[in-house]
């Protein structure tokens, strides 16, 4: 990561404006100050995936909690989402501007969802600032940077299909750390001649808590296995339950909403039909046991919720209205 960052930092010389692209529904720290002060505009990708509803209370109707002895008890949350259709894009764009982001574009680079702003305004942010030696340079050269998984990539394929009317140039992957290199320049735009550097994705160096690094991990920016699948599944289900997304539920067919992971991962894996042989030492030896297999369920559970099939989420909902 840092011998990333090194790299990233020893083009900007040869850049006119940094595109720093984040995950709509989690946003990570900034890049911005380790970058220096080159036209930034900031990317929300991925807004497809993000809820981005205004955000409302919810109304606890209903509470009821099911005991039973053989397995744990599971809690059975009925919550109501308060109809709102407010939109909340403008209060996260005004949170960022209060911060000192003034330019932010909500993108999605799979269905090329307002990917065309992006070069005009990245023209706008170049002709208020000053090249230095590039003043006389016809061509332009833009750095994407963002933490692994964001969708870099994607979105200079999608400049491209936009402005070129072509196919691929940069390698797009579910799994963080597609991007190995700061790889050489790629076009996006004919006029302006505009060209991308694309760069590996680069985790910030201070991730402030514990919190955080679980919602990036929920994006896909670390390796799954580095964190753990059934602790991600179980912040990924304490997540669910909290905004009163309750569509796991219908999805793997539960009897009910539940907040103890290992009930649901039980129920998913049975659901699933993945099992797995235990030994287990007894008195008289060993005997095999057939288990549910908590693992592929908890891996199946973040799948699924990563491929928007539980609904859009705003992990970051509480602190926005703190904005
Ligand atoms: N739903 C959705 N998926 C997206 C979007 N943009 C990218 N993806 C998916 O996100 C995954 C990662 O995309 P990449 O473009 O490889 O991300 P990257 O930031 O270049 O990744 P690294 O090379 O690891 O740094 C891929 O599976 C993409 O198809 C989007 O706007 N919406």
């Amino acid at each position: 990561m840092a011998k990333g960052l090194k790299k990233m930092q020893s083009s900007l010389k040869l850049v006119d404006c940094v595109i720093e692209v984040h995950d709509a529904r989690c946003r990570n720290p900034l890049f911005q100050e380790l970058l220096g002060l080159k036209p930034h505009l900031l990317v929300l990708n991925k807004m497809d995936l993000a809820d981005l509803t205004e955000q409302q209370p919810y109304m606890i109707e209903h509470m009821k909690v099911t005991e039973s002895s053989e397995k744990p008890a599971p809690v059975s949350l009925v919550l109501k989402r308060l109809p709102s259709d407010l939109r909340s894009l403008r209060k996260i764009v005004q949170c960022l501007e209060k911060k000192g982001l003034k330019n932010v574009i909500f993108t999605n680079c799979v269905k090329d969802e307002n990917v065309k702003k992006i070069i005009p305004k990245v023209m706008e942010l170049i002709r208020c600032s000053y090249r230095y030696h590039r003043a006389e340079n016809p061509e332009y050269c833009i750095m994407v940077v963002g933490v692994p998984n964001v969708g870099k990539s994607s979105l200079i394929n999608s400049l491209r299909r936009q402005h070129l009317k072509t196919g691929k140039a940069a390698r797009v992957g579910g799994e963080p750390g597609i991007t190995r290199a700061v790889t050489t320049r790629i076009q996006v735009c004919e006029r302006p001649l505009m060209f991308l550097l694309d760069t590996p994705g680069v985790l910030a160096p201070r991730i402030e808590s514990v919190e955080t690094g679980l919602k990036l991990a929920l994006c896909g920016t670390v390796l799954d296995h580095l964190v753990g699948e059934e602790t991600m599944a179980d912040y990924l289900l304490y997540t669910l339950n909290r905004h009163g997304l309750f569509r796991y539920v219908q999805h793997y067919a539960l009897a009910n909403a539940c907040d103890q992971i290992e009930w649901v991962l039980k129920n998913v894996a049975i659901k699933l039909g993945k099992t797995r042989k235990v030994k287990v030492l007894t008195g008289t030896g060993d005997v095999n046991v057939i288990q549910p297999d908590y693992a592929m369920a908890a891996r199946d559970f973040l799948r699924t919720f990563r491929s928007g099939l539980l609904g859009q989420v705003m992990l970051d909902r509480d602190i926005i209205p703190a904005c």
